[in-house]
C-alpha cells in the first residue's frame, strides 16, 4: 500500500487479516512511527484491533520507505489523496508523483492498482509515467464508508475491477477471493466513472432529501413519513434520504465537483449534477436565515453579539473528521452573519483542532451553552439525545433548539422548557391519535 489514511491502512490491515503479506508504506514519518506501535490515530471501529492482529501475525509492516515497499511487492495498491485541487477538478500530484518516485523498483510483471478516487483516464495517465510494458495498471475504486471502513471493506456490495488486460483483473480479483462479493469486471475507464457516479448518485440522493424537507415544511408534511413512503419502493430505497444540515465528508463535495469538472472539459451537460452541488449550498442558506430570522437583530437579521452552541463538528457521527464537514460550513456562514459561536462535539474532546477563528470548542456540552440564544445540532451523535437539556436551558439565554439532523426527542426538549425546530417536520409534531 502506498499511503496509509483511511483506505491505505484499511486495505492494508484487512488484506493482511485475509492472509495477505502487507507493507504499507507512507510519507508523514510520525503516523509511520505510531502505525507500527499498533496506534491508530483515526476514529474507525475495529481498525486498531485489526492492524494489532496483523502485526501480531507478522503479515503487516509499516515505512516511509516508498521504493522498499513496492520492490518486493507483487502488487502495489495507490491509495493517496486525490483532493479537491484548481477550478475544482482532482488533484493527482500525489499519484503522479508516487508513479514517477516508483518507476524503475517495481518487481517485473507486477500490477499497479489505483484505489484512490480518480477522473477517468488516470490509469493510462499513470501506466505512461511508469513507461513499464511489464507492469499492469489496474482500477480498483473503494466505497467504503468512514467510520464503518473495516466493515464495508470486508462485507462490500461490490468488487469493482478495470483492467485493460484480463489477467491482471484477475490477480486483483484473487486478492478478494475470501470476501463474499459480486464482482464487476469492466475496462479501466468505466472503473474509474463508476466512483465518480456512486458518489454523485448518493450526493443526489441527499440535495433531493434536503429540498424535499423544505417542501414538506411549507406544506405542513413530514419528512420522516414522506420519505419511508417514496422508500418502501425498492426503486427508490430507503436509505441515504436523511435530511440534514447539507451533505459532506472528505469524498462527496471533492468527487461532485471533479466530476461536473470533467464533464464541463469534455463538453457533457449534465445539469443535474450543478444542480446537487448549488442545491447543497441553497440548502445551507436557508438554514442559517431560519436562525438569523429566530435569534437575529434588525431588519436584516444579523447576529452580532448573538451567541450560539452548536452540537456536533465533524461531517457525520461515527468518525472524528472534519474534512469539508457541513457543520464547520453552517458555522462558516453564521460565523459571517456575526454570531460568537461555542461548540462541543464528543470526538473532539480529547485532541481538540485548532478552530479559534470559527468557534470556541467546549468540552462540556452543558457548558457550551452558556449563554446561548439558541442551541443548533448539527452532527447525529445519538449520545446527544440524553444530554441534560434541563442544566443546557438552565444555561442560555434563549429557548431554541434548532436540530438540524432531527435527532431529539421534541417532549424531551419541551420538558426541558426548550421548542424544537427540525427539517421538513413541523416544529411541534402532529400527533397521531
Ligand atoms: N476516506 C474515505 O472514506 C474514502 C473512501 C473511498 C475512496 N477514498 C479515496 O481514496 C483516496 C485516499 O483517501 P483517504 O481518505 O484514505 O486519504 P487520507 O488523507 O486519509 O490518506 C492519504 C495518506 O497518503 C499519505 N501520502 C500522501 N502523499 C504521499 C506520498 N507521496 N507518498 C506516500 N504517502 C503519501 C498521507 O500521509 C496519508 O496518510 C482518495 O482518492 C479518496 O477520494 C476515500
Ligand atoms: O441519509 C443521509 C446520509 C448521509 N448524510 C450526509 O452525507 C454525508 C456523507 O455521508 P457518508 O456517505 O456516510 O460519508 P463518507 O464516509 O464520506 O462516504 C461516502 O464517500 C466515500 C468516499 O468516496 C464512499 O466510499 C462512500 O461509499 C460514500 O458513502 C455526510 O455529511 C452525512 O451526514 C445525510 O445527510 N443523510
Amino acid at each position: 500500500m502506498v499511503g496509509t489514511g483511511y483506505v491505505g491502512l484499511t486495505t492494508g490491515a484487512c488484506l493482511a487479516s485475509l492472509g495477505h503479506a502487507v507493507v504499507c508504506a507512507d510519507a508523514d514519518p510520525r503516523k509511520v512511527e505510531r502505525l507500527r506501535a499498533a496506534r491508530v490515530d483515526i476514529l474507525e471501529p475495529g481498525l486498531p484491533e485489526t492492524v494489532r492482529d496483523a502485526l501480531e501475525a507478522a503479515r503487516l509492516e509499516f515505512t516511509e520507505d516508498t521504493a522498499a515497499a513496492v520492490a518486493q511487492a507483487e502488487v502495489v495498491f495507490l491509495c493517496l489523496p486525490t483532493p479537491m485541487g484548481a477550478g475544482g477538478a482532482a488533484d493527482l500530484a500525489a499519484v503522479e508523483a508516487v508513479a514517477e518516485q516508483i518507476r524503475d523498483v517495481l518487481a517485473p510483471g507486477c500490477v499497479v492498482v489505483n484505489k484512490s478516487t480518480v477522473p477517468v483516464g488516470t490509469s493510462e495517465r499513470v501506466a505512461a509515467l511508469l513507461g513499464r510494458a511489464d507492469v499492469s495498471v489496474v482500477s480498483n475504486p473503494e466505497f467504503l464508508r468512514e467510520g464503518r471502513a473495516v466493515h464495508d471493506f470486508l462485507h462490500p456490495d461490490r468488487i469493482v475491477i478495470g483492467a485493460a488486460r484480463r489477467d491482471a483483473a484477475r490477480r486483483v480479483a484473487d486478492l478478494y477471493a475470501a470476501l463474499d462479493a459480486p464482482l464487476v469486471l469492466t475496462d479501466p475507464a468505466s472503473a474509474e466513472l463508476t466512483k465518480y457516479a456512486a458518489n454523485f448518485f448518493l450526493a443526489m440522493k441527499l440535495s433531493f432529501a434536503n429540498n424535499l424537507a423544505t417542501a414538506c415544511e411549507r406544506f405542513g408534511a413530514d419528512i420522516g413519513d414522506v420519505t419511508e413512503g417514496i422508500g418502501r419502493d425498492p426503486r427508490i430505497g430507503s436509505s441515504f434520504l436523511l435530511p440534514g444540515p447539507g451533505w459532506g465528508g472528505s469524498c462527496l463535495p471533492k468527487d461532485t465537483h471533479a466530476l461536473l469538472t470533467v464533464c464541463e472539459q469534455a463538453g457533457v451537460d449534465f445539469p443535474l449534477l450543478r444542480a446537487t452541488i448549488d442545491t447543497n449550498v441553497a440548502h445551507q442558506r436557508r438554514l442559517v436565515e431560519r436562525i438569523a430570522a429566530a435569534c437575529g437583530r434588525g431588519p436584516d437579521g444579523s447576529l452580532h453579539g448573538v451567541r450560539l452552541a452548536l452540537y456536533g463538528l465533524t461531517f457525520k457521527a461515527g468518525t472524528s473528521d472534519l474534512r469539508d464537514s457541513p457543520a464547520l460550513a453552517v458555522a462558516r456562514l453564521l460565523r459571517e452573519r456575526g454570531a460568537e459561536l461555542t461548540a462541543y462535539d464528543p470526538a473532539l474532546c480529547d485532541e481538540q483542532p485548532d478552530l479559534s477563528d470559527l468557534a470556541e470548542l467546549a468540552d462540556d456540552p452543558v457548558r457550551a451553552a452558556e449563554g446561548a440564544a439558541a442551541c443548533v445540532v448539527l452532527t447525529e451523535w445519538p449520545q446527544l439525545r440524553d444530554l441534560d437539556w434541563a442544566a443546557i436551558a438552565a444555561r442560555m439565554t434563549g429557548r431554541e433548539v434548532h436540530d438540524f439532523r432531527n435527532l431529539l426527542d421534541p417532549d424531551r426538549l419541551a420538558r426541558a422548557g426548550l421548542s424544537w425546530q427540525g427539517v421538513g417536520r413541523a416544529s411541534t409534531p402532529a400527533r397521531v391519535a
